[in-house]
């Protein structure tokens, strides 16, 4: 994957529900670090998308049972290939009464069984309840030094030759639904919170309430206290 050199802008600016935030950036653009063109739309929704660049590079994601310990290593090895500040993000569906499956494994079983086939899963047993939270983790790494974390994961895996990484983690809690909706991306079309599916909504409507638009959030109130 190709990395252009860009201009350098001074400030990144989330723009939130009650305020516009001025995100100072010292050295260099921020890249949003992805392959999904939906979760670009929306980071370049709420941060200025002339101060944040797409990188479409394919990181290596471990395997884990949580979203935390591969968003950090996908951070660290992004940060490497780019030399400038990075901000990945991952993500998944965890539905409550199957002890949070897809979660970690959601792109693949999208990939494979289709986000229909996981409601029809659901509606078919009647026993289980459809509730489910869709969480988002955005790890940033600028190879500075960040301070402590208190992130469990990050503690026992201290790797002087990485730079850390900060995790800010989103979620919204709603439940499963047959498909409703043309916007979005993914499991949004399954997925409902205050009696409108995700996909019913706009990327702005979406950001308000959803798991990656509480996970921005967090990040550029960090960012901008800095
Ligand atoms: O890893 P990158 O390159 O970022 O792209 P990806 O699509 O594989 O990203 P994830 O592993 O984080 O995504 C997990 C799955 O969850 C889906 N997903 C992530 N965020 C979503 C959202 O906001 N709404 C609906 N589905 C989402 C996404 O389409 C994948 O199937």
């Amino acid at each position: 994957m190709e990395v252009h050199a860009n201009s350098i802008p001074s400030e990144i600016t989330a723009v939130t529900n009650q305020h516009t935030v001025a995100l100072f950036v010292s050295a260099d653009i921020l890249r949003y670090v992805t392959t999904n063109s939906g979760k670009v739309r929306e980071a370049r929704q709420y941060l200025d998308p002339d101060a944040i660049k797409s990188l479409s590079y394919d990181y290596t994601e471990i395997q884990a049972t949580s979203l935390r310990p591969i968003a950090a290593t996908g951070a660290h090895e992004a940060y490497h290939y780019t030399d400038s500040p990075v901000l990945v993000d991952d993500a998944g569906l965890f539905i409550d009464d199957f002890d949070g499956f897809p979660g970690p494994y959601s792109a693949f079983v999208e990939n494979t069984l289709g986000v229909k086939t996981v409601q029809r899963v659901v509606e078919s047993e009647s026993e289980i309840s459809r509730d489910a939270t869709f969480r988002c983790v955005l790890a940033y790494c600028d190879g500075e030094a960040i301070e402590p974390s208190d992130d469990e994961y990050l503690n026992t895996n201290t790797d002087t030759e990485t730079p850390p990484v900060k995790l800010f983690t989103g979620e919204v809690s709603g439940r499963i639904v047959p498909p409703r909706g043309n916007g979005g991306f993914g499991y949004d079309p399954i997925f409902e919170y205050d009696g409108m599916t995700l996909a019913e909504r706009d990327a702005a409507e979406k950001n308000e309430i959803s798991h990656r638009g509480r996970a921005l959030t967090a990040f550029a109130e960090w960012f901008q206290a800095r």
